[in-house]
């Protein structure tokens, strides 16, 4: 079975998703993790974000996603992309990068052809990726509490980390809603546990 659980920036998908594969024995795929190293790739080439063929010509050989356990890490030939791929600057140009269709179609073909069970998280993997999935979540938490949980994972404050999830929202916000079928989760007041189990149970019998 796949089950997929997409969400808006910081709602704990990769934490979530991580947590429901170990229960199930499974893996899990964070689709993030490409378009961040599509980002950091055209950064470092000095290319214009903006521009798909700079872009996708920075993807040779093209970065591949390792499904760990773990932690997901994406490799480009034997460079481990994975440490520099949640920087703030990444953060800032993801959301550019991830609006150009031929970039969503090569994450997508990658996605698409790794082997079931698994579980996927991004913005829209019970959508467009994965649409037939068994089961699909999608995860939500005001901004607010949002910057307060990655504030331990940044080096800026909470008011402007709060500021960047806003403006990453909006950016995102056509690749980024609730399948129909789609169970949503208010994560605000649930602990990483209590969200893990609210997805377990609410799994179809296995
Ligand atoms: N229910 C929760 N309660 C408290 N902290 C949480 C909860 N869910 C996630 N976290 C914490 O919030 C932070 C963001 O979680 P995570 O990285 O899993 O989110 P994400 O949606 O995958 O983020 P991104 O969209 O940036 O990839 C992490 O520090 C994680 O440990
Ligand atoms: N299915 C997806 C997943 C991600 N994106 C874009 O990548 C950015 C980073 O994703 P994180 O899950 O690591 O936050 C995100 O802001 C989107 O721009 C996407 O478009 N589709």
């Amino acid at each position: 079975m796949i089950v997929t659980i997409d969400g808006v920036a910081a709602s704990g998908k990769s934490s979530v998703s991580a947590g429901v594969a170990q229960a199930l024995g499974v893996p899990y795929i964070s689709s993030g993790l490409l378009y961040r190293a599509a980002t950091l790739l055209g950064l470092e080439a000095g290319v214009d974000l903006g521009q798909e063929g700079a872009v996708l010509g920075c993807l040779n050989p093209p970065p591949r996603l390792e499904p760990l356990a773990a932690g997901n890490r994406v490799w480009q030939a034997g460079r481990d992309l994975t440490p520099d791929l949640h920087s703030t600057r990444v953060d800032r140009g993801v959301s550019v990068v991830a609006a150009r269709p031929e970039v969503r179609a090569w994450v997508d073909a990658q996605l698409r052809a790794l082997p079931a069970p698994l579980v996927a998280e991004g913005r829209d993997m019970g959508t467009a990726v994965f649409p037939h999935a068994g089961a699909k979540f999608y995860l939500t938490a005001s901004p607010r509490v949002r910057a307060q949980r990655r504030a331990h994972e940044r080096p800026e404050e909470v008011d402007a980390i709060e500021a960047a999830l806003i403006e990453r929202d909006r950016l995102d916000t056509t690749q980024s809603a609730p399948a129909p079928d789609a169970h949503v989760i208010d994560t605000g007041a649930l602990s990483l546990q209590g969200v893990i189990d609210a997805v377990l149970a609410r799994l179809p019998a296995r």
